[in-house]
């Protein structure tokens, strides 16, 4: 009584903040003590909390690696354990270390696990195929999307079109090194995959190496790493209940008004020209055919459905598109540090291409580079772009062969880093060697480890096209020149990543040097 006595009298400026403060102590004590009850029931092991700050590795955030090194920091250590639970401020997670556990949770009890923890509330609002609120709708849109994924689409007059975008990456590289300047590989594999994909989904013909296309503009206000876009996805995943404000939402009302004007005009196009493309402006207005109610509405009127589709395709689950362009930044990386295995992929380039009787790329040149392939998946390993795959419990269950008791709510993560550089599973974790991947030295248990396209039914649905983009890029530079390093000449880790991303993107941008190799022949 007399505490309070003497903190009224204090004048207001100074109680409030000191009332407020105190009221959020012990909330925040009671946040913690519930759920650490709750884990002890549940036989789940945890780190107990500091006050307010949760673990106290998340203070680095905005130093190293936004989650990268946390959560590393955190798998290392409690090595003993199969999962271990702790607080990310007052968001309480359980991070998930063993393979077969994750595959257990997220692919045997995915009815269970099924949200990944930034679902929209109301079905209507457009979102991403990983923002799902419920499972039926999450099916519909998956399904829907479904004949985008499959990479015979970019067969015949598909690849015709890649190859106009391996014209105008050819002629900017050339044009770079002709003034002796550095390759920026950000630059070069961020207009290359996002004009592709503006091209052979949307029909739009960029070429952003002169002027940034429209497709690359709106996908870059998503990507582009910074306090904003990190504010965002913390929103989204840690303070649910302020994530509703227009400025945290991941796709805010200008980018739904972006994709809703982009969809209408390209249809409206398609519309008139009357052409197959087999693209998504052919499957939305085949979806608009379908629709018996509006069967004879002539107007090209984009339902939100539409735009959920659209969003979903463009961006994937993690912000995807964008995932590829990363993905060839930093194979361009490892390979300038590597030139054995570029002289492997010129070879087998040359091999493919004979078998083929073509000196061009084509769908099926390039669908043959298995060695290639190996190569972009070491590079997922290493750098595998999400730093937590993330689901949330809808039901209580308990994983067969355990006794862990996950309550309904609780949120599960997992860190395919820490995983792809275990000892454990992939014998000298930091040496990029693409041959682990080869289909003779693949073995169950590497093939549980790695998660790089995710696991269980959200598995990535669009990574065998990604590797076709990814697949192209590299193999036709590799092919014309030697790929040296210039700005990174060790292998970057964790702490090279930028800090203010949840994916995992390098700081500074990886610049290499190209010698052609008639050049170099002499
Ligand atoms: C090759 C590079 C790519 C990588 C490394 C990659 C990685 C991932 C990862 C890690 C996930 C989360 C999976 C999970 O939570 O279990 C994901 C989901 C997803 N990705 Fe990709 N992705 C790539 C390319 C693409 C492309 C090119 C597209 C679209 C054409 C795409 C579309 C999606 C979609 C729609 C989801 C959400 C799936 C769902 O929630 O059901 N991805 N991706």
């Amino acid at each position: 009584m007399h505490l309070l006595e003497t903190l009224f009298s204090l004048p207001p400026l100074l109680y409030a903040p000191l009332l407020v403060g105190s009221l959020c102590l012990v909330f925040n004590y009671l946040v913690y003590s519930r759920r650490v009850a709750q884990w002890r029931k549940s036989n789940i092991p945890f780190l107990t909390p500091s006050f307010l700050i949760g673990h106290k590795y998340f203070w680095g955030v905005g130093r190293n690696s936004a989650t990268v090194v946390p959560l590393d920091r955190i798998y290392q250590e409690n090595k003993d354990k199969d999962l271990v639970a702790f607080f990310v401020t007052t968001m309480p997670v359980v991070l998930l270390r063993k393979p077969a556990l994750i595959k257990q949770v997220f692919a045997k009890n995915f009815n269970e696990a099924f949200e990944t923890g930034c679902a929209v509330d109301d079905e209507s609002t457009p979102h991403l195929l990983s923002q799902s609120p419920n499972k039926s709708l999450w099916k519909a849109h998956r399904n829907a999307l479904s004949p985008m994924f499959a990479t015979t689409r970019l067969s015949g007059e598909g690849f015709a079109k890649i190859r106009s975008h391996i014209a105008h990456m050819s002629a900017h590289v050339e044009e770079k090194r002709l003034q002796g300047k550095p390759i920026s590989t950000k630059e070069v594999a961020m207009n290359f995959v996002q004009d592709i994909i503006s091209n052979t989904f949307l029909a739009l013909n960029d070429n952003s190496y002169e002027k940034k296309g429209e497709l690359r503009k709106f996908l870059e206000s998503f990507t582009e790493p910074g306090w904003n876009n990190l504010l965002k996805v913390f929103a989204q995943l840690y303070l649910r209940g302020i994530s509703k404000l227009e400025p945290l939402q991941i796709v805010t009302t200008k980018h739904i008004e972006s994709m809703r004007s982009l969809l209408q005009k390209q249809m409206e196009q398609r519309n008139q020209s009357g052409g197959n493309e087999n693209d998504l402006i052919d499957l939305l207005i085949r979806l608009k055919e379908q629709d018996q109610d509006r069967k004879s509405d002539s107007e090209m009127d984009v339902t939100n459905e539409m735009i959920s589709l659209g969003l979903s395709l463009l961006l994937g689950g993690n912000l995807g598109a964008a995932v590829v362009d990363n993905m060839m930044s930093f194979t361009m990386h490892l390979l300038s540090l590597y030139p054995e295995y570029q002289e492997r992929i010129r070879q087998e380039v040359e091999e493919v291409m004979k078998k083929h009787n073509t000196t061009e790329f084509t769908y099926e040149v390039v669908r043959d580079l298995q060695f290639l392939n190996q190569c972009l998946r070491e590079t997922a390993r290493l750098y595998p772009n999400t730093s937590a795959l993330s689901r949330v419990c809808t039901e209580d269950f308990t994983p067969a062969g355990t006794d862990y008791n996950f309550k309904k709510g609780e949120r599960i993560v997992v860190d395919p880093y820490s995983i792809h550089r275990d000892p454990e599973y992939f014998e000298n974790p930091d040496v990029f060697n693409p041959d682990r991947f080869s289909p003779k030295n693949r073995d169950s248990k590497s093939i549980d480890a790695f998660l790089g396209f995710g696991k269980g039914p959200r598995k990535c649905p669009g990574n065998n096209v990604g590797l076709l983009i990814a697949s192209t890029l590299i193999g036709s530079l590799v092919q014309k020149y030697e790929v040296r390093p210039h700005s990174h000449t060790k292998q970057m880790d964790a702490y090279d990543f930028h800090p203010r991303s949840f994916a995992i993107v390098h700081k500074d941008d990886v610049l290499v040097d190209l010698m052609p190799r008639e050049v170099l022949a002499h």
